[in-house]
């Protein structure tokens, strides 16, 4: 077969079964087989580096550390969330969406991740920028490595004009641990817990560094959209999903402030069973033109609140005090 089709036909195999693995947690072939296709598409890439395409597997750990990160602007507000702590405040904030929209109002409930929000860009379906939050205006440059996170697809099943998603980068909780013994192990400071390592690790100016961290992300929301329309957030998240995306995990759509009184007490008695760290619990309006009608405050949508998990008892990372 030519080299052009070779090659063409690695990047694709190479990409469907990095999704396979990395979103769907369903590997096809195993680690050896996906290495050796891996091994060939760099040796024709070597002999053709005129075929090397962004969506290449092989483009996702650059090779130069960075000086400094650019500061780049949102063209879309990344909102925070407000925060509730009881149930009380939780029908407080179901009573003022029924004031504004009625009372046939639906929820989505997601699990908060406890990591770093950032934005992804897609023009014509490849990914072109990633950027944290900042302060939801001003974010900082991180495409290099959010390119090291696998779930995070290249280019997407469909070719939009533009795309521009939400997601939390989160680092998993036994990574967290195996970083930490590498950390001591090589007499560096520790991290606190998977959030602070997440956040050091995706501002590491060095991608082969941050690419050994083992970032992980979900996505739950679309900042830009063009060549689609969506009438519900749960539409969204299935959407996500079907262009490649790892969305979060497990949300459930609640007819009433009851039924999502109870998704958050399942959500809060699963936690130490999950293999990330969650804060909280995210309670989103569905309907996207209901949510124009509730509008937003400066900083946060008036059409959803986080409701806050009491801090877990942990035990806490004791930091060695070395006596000489
Ligand atoms: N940490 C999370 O898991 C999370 C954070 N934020 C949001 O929603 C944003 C989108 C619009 C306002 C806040 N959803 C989440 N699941």
């Amino acid at each position: 077969m030519e080299i052009d089709k070779r090659i063409l036909e690695l990047r694709e195999v190479l990409n469907y079964h990095s999704h396979k693995y990395y979103v769907e947690d369903a590997p096809e072939i195993s680690d050896f087989e996906y290495d050796a296709l891996y091994r060939e598409l760099e040796k024709l890439e070597e002999e053709r580096p005129d075929l090397i395409t962004p969506d290449s597997p092989t483009q996702r750990v650059g090779d130069k550390p960075l000086e400094g990160f650019k500061k780049v602007l949102h063209a879309v507000q990344m909102q925070s969330l407000s925060d509730v702590f009881s149930r009380e405040e939780l029908l407080a904030f179901d009573r003022r969406v029924r004031e504004a929209i009625g009372d046939n109002t639906e929820y989505v409930v997601e699990k908060k991740i406890d990591g770093l929000s950032v934005s992804l860009i897609y023009e014509n379906g490849v990914f072109t920028r990633g950027a944290t939050r900042g302060d939801g205006l001003v974010g900082e440059d991180v495409t290099q490595n959010l390119k090291t996170i696998k779930s995070i697809p290249l280019k997407l099943k469909k070719q939009l004009p533009l795309l521009e998603v939400r997601g939390e980068v989160f680092i998993s909780k036994k990574d967290f641990i195996r970083i930490n013994e590498e950390q001591e192990s090589a007499g560096q400071q520790l991290f606190a817990n998977p959030r602070n390592a997440a956040a050091g690790s995706l501002r590491q100016l060095d991608p082969k560094v941050a690419n050994l961290r083992k970032l992980d992300i979900f996505i739950f929301n679309i900042q830009r959209i063009e060549g689609e329309s969506l009438e519900t957030h749960s539409d969204t998240l299935d959407f996500l999903k079907e262009l490649g995306f790892k969305v979060s995990p497990g949300y459930k759509v609640c007819q009433d402030i009851n039924a999502v009184w109870d998704e958050i007490n399942r959500i809060g008695d699963e936690r130490g069973d999950i293999g990330f760290e969650i804060d909280g619990a995210v309670v989103k309006v569905n309907s996207l033109s209901h949510r124009e009608v509730l509008g937003s405050t400066i900083k946060t949508p008036r059409w959803a609140v986080a409701y806050k998990y009491p801090a877990e008892v942990k035990e806490t990372v004791v930091t060695k005090i070395w006596v000489n």
